[in-house]
């Protein structure tokens, strides 16, 4: 069984008392405190507020390889939920996935210049539908996801200890 290395499992995410910004800065997607990490840096537009889009630019290494020369599909995967997730926080919730499909169309290519977008859909109560893309610069759409994302409500992860409470 791998033997956990101390050395990356004592950082702030797992301190006792952090604050959310602190846990987010481990988030494999886009923490820049995470070594391991895509370190993924996204621009919002909200220029129409209900309608909120997600972009980034990203080019992946033989560390992400699945097919030989291609992204894994399970990177693939976190690439598409985590430009959903960037989603939230422009319509003012906390919220996580709770279900996705995807539609591998291609394979993602390493060493490339890639676009990943996403876009809110609509909303039903605690319901958020998502979509997301990756493409190439060209327009050519090699994967594709809708995300449902569920709003948690803050005052039980202040609970749960994972944000401050509100004062
Ligand atoms: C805090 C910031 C985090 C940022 C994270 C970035 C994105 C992530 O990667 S999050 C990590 C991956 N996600 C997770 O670990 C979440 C694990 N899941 C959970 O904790 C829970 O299921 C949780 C909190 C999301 C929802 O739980 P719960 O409140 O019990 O909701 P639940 O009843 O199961 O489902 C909510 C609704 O979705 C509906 N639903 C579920 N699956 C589907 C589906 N496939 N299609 C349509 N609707 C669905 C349910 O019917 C329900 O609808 P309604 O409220 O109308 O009855």
């Amino acid at each position: 069984m791998p033997i956990p290395d101390t050395s990356r499992h004592t950082p702030a995410s797992m301190d006792a008392n952090p604050n959310i910004e602190k846990r987010a800065s481990h988030c494999f997607g886009c923490g820049p405190a995470n070594p391991q990490g895509l370190h993924l840096v996204f621009t919002t537009d909200t220029s129409n507020p209900d309608i909120p889009v997600a972009t980034t630019q990203f080019q992946l290494d033989r560390l992400h390889e699945g097919p030989p020369g291609y992204i894994h599909g399970g990177i693939v995967a976190t690439l598409l939920d985590e430009a959903m997730s960037k989603l939230n926080r422009p319509l003012n919730v906390l919220a996580m996935t709770r279900h996705m499909e995807i539609d591998y169309l291609h394979p993602v290519p390493l060493y490339q210049s890639l676009v990943l977008t996403s876009r809110h859909l609509s909303r039903e109560g605690r319901k958020l539908f998502h979509r997301a893309e990756i493409q190439r610069p060209d327009g050519t759409v090699l994967a594709r996801a809708k995300g449902l994302f569920i709003v948690i409500d803050a005052r039980l992860l202040a609970l749960a200890g994972l944000t401050q409470p509100e004062s």
